[in-house]
């Protein structure tokens, strides 16, 4: 029986049965929870890098967004760089420098189900484990450095 992310088997002597935990969110329960059961959603943050064939090129920091997708890879390149060597966090340089709005708050999108964000995002994230970084991935909206943060 294989448990969704986070859940685990455990045995309560009181009544002798197996009952299952979800070792982050503590709770318990005595049926077993199955991947359908659960509504997975995850929380992320991202660094969005925007080029000439963005569908909106333009974004709070540049009006009119004229940089190539080659161009807008060169400069999320350098950004990843930095953070997968501790220089910089994902967070600090969304807040200077991501053309998403979301650069207000971090980079921080909240929380999302499937369904909601661009496919190629989506599944980029849900395969992410928690604290890993993606590497560059594109969208219609250009090119994203994505956290998973929950
Ligand atoms: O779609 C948005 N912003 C677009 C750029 C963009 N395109 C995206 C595609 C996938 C995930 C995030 C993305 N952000 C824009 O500003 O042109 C969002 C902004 C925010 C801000 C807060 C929370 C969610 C979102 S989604």
């Amino acid at each position: 029986m294989d448990l969704p992310e986070n859940w685990v088997v455990r045995h309560s002597r009181t009544y002798d049965k197996d009952y299952y935990f979800n070792t982050v969110t503590k709770e318990s329960r005595w049926e077993a929870p199955t991947a359908d059961t659960e509504i997975e959603r995850v929380r992320a943050s991202h660094l969005l890098v925007k080029s000439r064939e963005s569908r909106r090129p333009s974004s709070w920091r540049e009006e009119n967004i004229t940089r190539t997708k080659e161009e807008a890879l060169e400069i999320l390149t350098e950004y990843q760089q930095k953070i997968e060597t501790g220089q910089e966090t994902l967070s600090a340089l969304a807040t200077h420098f991501s053309d998403c709005s979301s650069a207000k708050r971090g980079g921080d999108l909240g929380y999302f189900e499937r369904g909601q964000m661009q496919k190629a995002f989506e599944d980029a994230t849900f395969a992410l484990q928690v604290g890993e970084l993606s590497k560059p991935v594109w969208t219609d909206s250009g090119v994203h450095l994505i956290l998973r943060t929950a």
